[in-house]
């Protein structure tokens, strides 16, 4: 194996191998153990109808199912963030029927987006990138569920795994800002195969992985932007060998968007020389 391989496997702790239903009992309970060390009272997560939110939001509601069972106070915002009208609302419902939340808003994004594209034309004169637009939606959703968080005492789940932290595929403090990462140590196969073990529809364990965020290219596959396909970064992740020079472009995504996966830079860090 690679030396940095080895070295981002470690850091990722994605397994080469995993049993679902270990997992789904693994993550649930650390929902669970963390809401009740920390007093809150429960979770919020944006439902795309991709299937990492479709994960994420199934594994809060059994916990939050289990908690009540046994007498706590817990609820999960299932919330739609829709840029106006998503192409893909469909996957979203189905993503919502699955997940069979306690609590399902919406709250459109778009207002908020627009008001920031305004004021950015106002402000340097220059029209916004749409590729720079598709980031405050990212970071717009994010001040979306810390606004329902913070009036309800909830903790902010974020979809993070192992194939998207690899490559720093998320916005810096937008999808990547979060309280807990529940779907952390799997890569994208593996959410699948548990998604799939929860018994979702292929609709949803099937689709094409997309970060959905520019007006100009909508629905966009994540691989067809990354340049890099999935199956080689399960594979690199579960400590496989692929082509050098498709690891090389994993480990050079790795290496540049070290910044994503630490807290803010400060003078006493030294991993960055
Ligand atoms: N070395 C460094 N040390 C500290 N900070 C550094 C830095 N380099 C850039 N930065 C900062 O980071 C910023 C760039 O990062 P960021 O704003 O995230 O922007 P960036 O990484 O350029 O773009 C985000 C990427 O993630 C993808 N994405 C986003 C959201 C969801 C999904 C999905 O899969 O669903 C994918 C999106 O398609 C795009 O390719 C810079 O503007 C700068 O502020
Ligand atoms: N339109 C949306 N409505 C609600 N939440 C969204 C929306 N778009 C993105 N998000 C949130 O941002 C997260 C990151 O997006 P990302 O595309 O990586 O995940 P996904 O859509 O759940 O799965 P996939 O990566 O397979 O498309 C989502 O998991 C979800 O929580
Ligand atoms: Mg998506």
């Amino acid at each position: 194996m690679r030396e940095l391989q080895a070295k981002i496997i470690q850091e990722m702790g994605v397994k080469p191998e995993i049993d679902p239903a270990e997992e789904v009992a693994r993550r649930v309970q650390f929902l669970k153990d963390y809401q009740l060390a920390t007093g809150t009272k429960g979770f919020v997560l944006g439902i795309s109808g991709g299937v990492d939110s479709t994960l994420g939001g199934r594994l809060a509601q059994l916990a939050v199912d289990e908690l009540r069972a046994e007498g706590h106070e817990s609820d999960f915002v299932a919330v739609r963030l829709p840029y106006g009208v998503q192409a893909d609302e469909d996957d979203a419902q189905l993503a919502l029927d699955f997940i069979q939340p306690t609590t399902t808003w919406t709250y459109n994004v778009k207002p908020g987006v627009d008001g920031l594209q305004d004021e950015f034309r106002t402000t340097t004169g220059r029209e916004i990138t749409d590729f720079n637009r598709g980031n405050i939606k990212a970071r717009i959703r994010m001040v979306a569920q810390y606004a329902l968080a913070g009036e309800r005492g909830l903790l902010v789940l974020g979809t993070d795994q192992g194939a998207e932290s690899v490559t720093g595929f998320f916005t810096k403090f937008g999808d990547g800002g979060a309280d807990i990462l529940p779907l952390f140590g799997l890569n994208k196969r593996q959410v699948r195969q548990v998604v799939k073990h929860l018994g979702a529809p292929e609709q949803l364990w099937a689709k094409v992985p997309t970060a959905d965020l520019l007006d100009d290219q909508p629905g966009r596959a994540d691989e067809d932007e990354l340049g890099i396909s999935y199956e080689h970064i399960d594979d690199y992740l579960e400590g496989r060998q692929i082509p050098a020079d498709e690891a090389e472009k994993i480990e050079k995504r790795y290496l540049a968007t070290r910044h994503k996966r630490t807290v803010p830079v400060t003078v006493f860090d030294e991993w960055w020389r």
